[in-house]
């Protein structure tokens, strides 16, 4: 097998971003047991390069390491945890160029969008080294006779976070720059199809001159390293972005230890194409809200809903500019579409063309003896689904948009409620009668109305139903990693208008 580490190394301008070991108390670390995994481009099967698998006294060692600097770390003032956090947000923009090379390579996404992301994900390390000096607790008029009574906040104490390949670095820096502003240290464990991002993300948070054991990353197998942190009660947070299955596994496996959880699961977003909208302009907004990231994002637009006097020629002009959509090597220039994660997920979405075939479906594109390579999916749009079909119900996380047409208001909020998922929703029509019902009766998180873009640092990102809880970002991002303690201060002598 070819080994592309070289190969990666020679396209970096720096190629100490490209490490090939765990991250724990600022040492770069290898598996005490000798175990590894290889690391694979998805867009041509080579792998990358390797990752060490910790032994669960390595993981638990990161824990006392994290427990030793929180010390340390949570009585720097705000300010100064504010300026090594804008240091690392320097950092990040500066070698933009190589992170979302390591991006592409271990992702498969084109460059273009790796760049965004990266450019995505350093927008929270500024926002939150900022949100950390505003963390107020409040005084609270007294009910009690010569008392003043308050509160403040405190961090909570160790975090953990899992992460998902789909969007390697964000996805750590929206929980990761939360906590350590809060105060808070941090081990990271990211998806074994992606570390590479997450590594490099710790060689700059070390030039930063974040001390070492607040912030680690941690490799090994998922469900071994995931059990340890759910178990250790000096962990008191953990954040996972992952699938609602995994999410649901972890709950179970951190109820002995009663810590905060948050959860940023699964999506199944509908998009509502309203009958007052150009059918042009809206479809051209669906292809954008489905395949992103080649369909693999927590927020595409699975399930397509549109109003039946406009259904046909929205159709035209999706099938029209899905055509058009070129699939490829992500490091090659003019790509739309890279490869899906692995061939287990190309198998999966063939599975759920199939099943919308078989139960009435009609399909349009995804001639796969056209794709690239073993891990492409060519798009494919199904119409007629309905909500028996595997498409309606599953998160597909892959290049298939399925498309239903409706004729009432009430008809649609039901088809789009009907999930078990709520993270995101779209919404397209100019009627703010019809744009005011459907936002508020729609079971979803977040609703985006005549925009595909809906997220950001300033936003609370997160969904209700089996789609999570909590939320990341925004003014409240922060809590997620804050007590709050109350005070009482009794027995002051006469304290008045407290
Ligand atoms: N809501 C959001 O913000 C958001 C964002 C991105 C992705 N997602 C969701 O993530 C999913 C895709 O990502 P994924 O395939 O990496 O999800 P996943 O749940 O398979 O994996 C997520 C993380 O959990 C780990 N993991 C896997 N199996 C595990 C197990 N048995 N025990 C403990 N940990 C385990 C993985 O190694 C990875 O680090 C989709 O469902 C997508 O919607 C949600
Ligand atoms: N696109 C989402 C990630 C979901 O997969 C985001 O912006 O956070």
């Amino acid at each position: 097998m070819t080994t592309l580490s070289a190969t990666l190394a020679k396209r970096l301008e720096d190629p100490r971003l490209f490490r090939q070991y765990a991250y724990v108390n600022g040492k770069w670390t290898h598996g005490e047991g000798g175990r590894e995994e290889a690391v694979y481009d998805p867009a041509t099967n080579e792998a990358i390069g390797h990752i060490p698998l910790l032994e669960a006294e390595q993981i638990t060692a990161a824990v006392d390491a994290a427990e030793a600097a929180f010390v340390q770390w949570r009585a720097l003032r705000a300010d100064e945890r504010c300026e090594r956090l804008l240091a690392w947000y320097d950092l990040i923009q500066a070698n933009r160029e190589d992170l979302a090379t390591i991006m592409t390579l271990e992702q498969g996404k084109p460059l273009p969008d790796a760049r965004g992301e990266v450019q995505y994900g350093a927008s929270f390390v500024r926002w939150f080294a900022e949100e950390g000096k505003r963390t107020y607790g409040e005084t609270i008029p007294s009910h009690i006779p010569n008392a003043s009574l308050g509160t403040i906040k405190e961090p909570v104490g160790i975090a953990a976070m899992i992460t998902p390949w789909n969007f390697p670095l964000a996805m750590i820096t929206r929980k990761a720059a939360a906590a350590l502003a809060a105060g808070c240290p941090v081990i990271v464990k990211p998806a074994n199809e992606t570390p590479y991002s997450a590594l490099a993300l710790a060689e700059l948070a070390e030039r930063a001159g974040i001390p070492a054991g607040i912030f680690n990353v941690v490799l090994g197998d998922p469900a071994e390293v995931s059990k340890i942190l759910c178990s250790e009660s000096r962990i008191r947070a953990l954040s996972f972005t992952g699938s609602t299955r995994v999410g649901r596994l972890l709950i179970e496996q951190s109820a002995n230890t009663v810590k905060r959880l948050s959860l940023e699961l699964g999506g199944n977003a509908p998009f509502i194409v309203g009958p007052d909208m150009d059918p042009k302009e809206a479809a051209f907004a669906a292809i954008d809200a489905k395949f992103q990231t080649a369909g693999q994002d927590c927020l595409a637009a699975n399930r397509i809903l549109v109003h039946e006097s406009i259904h046909d020629e929205f159709v035209e002009h999706f099938s029209e500019r899905m055509a058009a959509l070129t699939l490829g090597n992500g490091l090659q220039s003019e790509i739309d579409l890279g490869p899906l994660i692995h061939r287990q997920a190309v198998e999966k979405a063939a599975a759920i063309v199939d099943d919308a075939i078989s139960k009435g479906a009609t399909v349009i594109g995804g001639d796969q003896s056209q794709a690239p390579g073993e891990n492409f999916f060519m798009p494919v749009m199904l119409t007629g689904v309905t909500a028996q079909m595997k498409v309606w119900r599953e998160e597909n996380f892959a290049p298939v948009a399925g498309i239903t047409a409706y004729s009432t208001d009430d008809e649609v909020i039901e088809m789009a409620n009907d999930t078990e998922y709520g993270l995101a929703a779209y919404i397209y029509t100019h009627d703010i009668r019809r744009i005011w019902k459907l936002m508020r009766a729609l079971e979803y998180g977040m609703v985006s109305v005549n925009s595909v873009k809906m997220t950001g640092p300033p936003v609370p990102f997160g969904g209700v139903k089996q789609s999570g809880l909590g939320r990341e970002g925004g003014a409240t991002g922060i809590d997620e990693y804050l007590e709050t303690k109350y005070y009482c201060l009794g027995a002051l002598g006469s304290v008045s208008g407290s």
